[in-house]
């Protein structure tokens, strides 16, 4: 019989445990489907006796992932703790070093520490492979990296964080509480250990930055995306996006020209009766446009032990066919340094403020915005409280130099009783 793959897990949390089911129950399948029968010999997880629903007793226990990494029986690690630094960086390095593959999860770790880890496996002819990195279930990676190899990428944008368009779909569709809605995620195992990193925007802001060196052949360069959360946008938002015909999503967008490479992730108005408008609950969907393949579209589950495991395991089979090709499609050593681009298009925004209730206050308003080039479109207001009056503005299309300097001309007013908050209105 031909040699078994053999599997350390580190991590058995909601997507390690998952992988172990799919392990256990599609054991013929993926046997014929990777030439090879696939095995798990060792796993480690910070509590030994916690109950996950999968028996772990045929397997040798580690208490330390690193220790588990540089065990000399098996062929692949799985890197499922999470964790940009500390021992999940520690565990694949330790893997690398000792000759083995390694499949992750962890898009924080990648993004930080990708270039030098795809060096390092590079140099030791093992692969590196994130599929369940980057938009759960979806096999975007292998889409963009190998399906769509042959074209030059335009453009890549898409919903990659399951938490968020969860909360937001919740939020929109029952007028549920922010935190309630948070915390129904969390039980679900779709959020981060430390949601703030989903709803701070930087988990996709992670996810953004991976696809776009592999579209781009660019190096990661997270902290080139500008990056914001949704933790500002309140059930009043929602209502009044969708009153003139807008969802609210966190939506990322990542392209090439000229000028450089421009990466933003942030809270957008989308067209209710678009493709992106229509995306619910844990759904991710991801775009791509290519020279000769034209726009490509791509949607499914995000998150969640399934989909995550999937994906993972679809990483094992390719590995077990002994296709080990670079991490981002091209040799490390290749990959470029892109200029940082601006935010250079106009868009209409959203604007949400509390103003001061008092005779004269829409004038300056509306004076400020003039004064810095931002034309407005059309005006709300609603439930004035006490001496405040929360006021909305959509503005015709502006550049984001002239709506930064009007949100620090409004910022400034007396006025204004909060900083404003601007969303802007993707054309998608
Ligand atoms: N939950 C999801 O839907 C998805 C998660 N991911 C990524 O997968 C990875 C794992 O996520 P989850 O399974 O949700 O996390 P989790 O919190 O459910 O599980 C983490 C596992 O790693 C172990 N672990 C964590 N730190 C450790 C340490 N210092 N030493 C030993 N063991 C340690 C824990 O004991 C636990 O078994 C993360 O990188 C996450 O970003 C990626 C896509 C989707
Ligand atoms: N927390 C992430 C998990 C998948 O990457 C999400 O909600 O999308
Ligand atoms: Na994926």
């Amino acid at each position: 019989m031909t040699n078994p793959l053999r599997l350390g897990i580190a991590g058995l949390g909601t997507v390690g445990a998952g992988v172990v089911k799919i392990v256990q129950t599609h054991a013929d399948l993926l046997a014929a489907r990777g030439g090879r029968p696939i095995r798990i010999v060792a796993v480690s997880a910070r509590s030994r006796g916690r109950e996950r629903g999968v028996a772990l007793d045929a397997y040798a226990w580690e208490d330390d992932p690193v220790a588990l990494a540089r065990r000399d029986d098996f062929d692949v690690l799985l890197e499922l703790m999470g964790g940009e630094d500390g021992p999940a960086k520690a565990a694949v390095e330790a893997a690398i070093e000792t000759g083995k593959h390694v499949v992750t999860a962890n898009k924080a770790m990648l993004a930080h520490h990708g270039q030098a880890m795809a060096e390092a496996a590079e140099a030791r002819g093992v692969a590196l492979r994130y599929e369940a990195a980057v938009a759960g279930g979806i096999p975007i990676v292998k889409a963009l990296g190998e399906g769509l190899a042959a074209n030059g990428i335009r453009r890549v944008m898409g919903v990659m964080n399951g938490t968020c368009n969860y909360i937001l779909t919740e939020m929109q569709a029952r007028g549920a509480d922010y935190a309630e809605v948070l915390e129904e995620a969390q039980r679900l195992g779709y959020a981060e250990a430390d949601p703030s990193f989903d709803v701070g925007g930087v988990d996709a802001a992670h996810k953004l930055a991976l696809l776009a060196a592999l579209g781009f052949g660019t190096r990661v360069d997270f902290a080139g995306v500008q990056t914001e959360g949704i933790d500002r946008v309140t059930l009043t938002d929602i209502a009044h996006a969708e009153d003139m015909g807008y969802r609210i999503k966190l939506l990322g967008v990542a392209s090439m020209s000229e000028a450089g490479l421009e990466q933003r992730m942030t809270p957008c108005l989308v067209p209710v009766d678009s493709a992106l408008g229509r995306l619910a609950g844990v759904t991710n969907a991801v775009m791509v446009e290519g020279d000769f393949v034209g726009a490509t579209h791509y949607e499914g589950p995000g998150a969640g032990e399934g989909p995550t495991a999937s994906a993972v395991m679809a990483d094992v089979l390719d590995i077990a066919r002994g296709l080990i090709g670079p991490a981002f499609g091209a040799p490390a050593a290749s990959l470029t340094a892109a200029p940082r681009a601006a935010d250079a298009g106009a868009a209409a925004y959203y604007l949400r403020m509390s103003l001061h209730d008092a005779p004269g206050t829409l004038a300056k308003v509306a004076a400020a915005l003039g004064e810095e080039g931002v034309s407005i479109r059309q005006m709300r207001q609603y439930d004035h409280e006490g001496g405040a009056a929360p006021a909305i503005f959509m503005t015709h299309p502006t550049s984001r130099a002239a709506l930064d300097g009007a949100l620090g001309r409004l910022g400034g007013m007396k006025e204004c009783l909060d900083q404003p908050m601007a969303l802007r209105v993707e054309t998608v």
